[in-house]
């Protein structure tokens, strides 16, 4: 049942291309269905198995700028010479029921997402690889992308983590069942923190009223 009287939280995930981000957000996902994925709009072209509205919504450069032009992102950047960004509408429903959301998006949208009107409901995470070798052997298992595309995300990754501490938690994705543990205990915890402000006042308005009618 949808909360209207919660706030969702914003959970930010970022890391470095191959870091593993969208591993444990579908593994997150699975964890707790009430989560909801933003769907990001891209400029890319779709990987082998990636499908429309799924990953992410596939556009046109023309189709993306008017979404832009439009005021429809939450958020947008340029990552590896393609454009992605958050659509907004998704995340203002979502908010509206008091449902967290999960995001996939680099360190330029963690900063704006974090500026935005929402920052206040923000958590964000930042996912290390264990090592730059294993990060590259990711990339390579992963065969997804050509050399070219590998070779230009790694040149990129120190860049990306130069951002690690601009973000609440930080964690080291070596063993990924490790990693899920603590991403769903930094869940956990962030909840209880934001009911403790919210649906608990009314619980401990009750414990008073209990405690003047003895
Ligand atoms: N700013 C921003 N970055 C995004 C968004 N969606 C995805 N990204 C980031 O773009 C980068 C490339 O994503 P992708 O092409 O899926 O490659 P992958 O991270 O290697 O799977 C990653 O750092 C994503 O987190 C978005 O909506 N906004
Ligand atoms: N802890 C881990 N140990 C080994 N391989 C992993 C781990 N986490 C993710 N991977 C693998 O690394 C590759 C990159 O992960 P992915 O989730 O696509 O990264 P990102 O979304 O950050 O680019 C995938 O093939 C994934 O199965």
């Amino acid at each position: 049942m949808p909360d209207t009287n919660r706030r969702g939280l914003l959970i930010i995930l970022s890391s470095p291309s191959g870091a593993g981000k969208s591993t444990l957000a579908k593994r997150l996902m699975n964890w707790d269905s009430t989560l909801r994925f933003s769907v990001s709009a891209t400029t890319r072209d779709p990987r082998p198995g990636e499908s429309d509205g799924v990953e992410y919504f596939f556009k046109s450069r023309a189709e993306f700028e008017k979404m832009v032009d439009q005021g429809d992102m939450l958020e947008h950047a340029e990552v590896f010479g393609n454009f992605y960004g958050t659509p907004k509408g998704p995340v203002e429903a979502a908010m509206g029921e008091g449902r967290d959301t999960l995001f996939d998006v680099d360190w330029q949208g963690g900063q704006q997402i974090r500026n935005s009107s929402l920052g206040k409901d923000v958590v964000s995470i930042f996912i290390l690889p264990p090592s730059i070798a294993a990060l590259e052997e990711r990339l390579r298992s992963r065969a997804q992308d050509s050399d070219a595309v590998i070779n230009g995300r790694m040149e990129k990754s120190l860049a990306e983590i130069s951002h690690w501490s601009e973000y609440d938690y930080v964690l080291v994705n070596d063993d990924l069942d490790r990693a899920e543990e603590q991403l769903r205990t930094i869940l956990t915890a962030e909840r209880s923190r934001r009911d403790r402000q919210t649906g608990l006042s009314e619980f401990v308005r009750k414990l008073n009223r209990e405690f003047e009618a003895r």
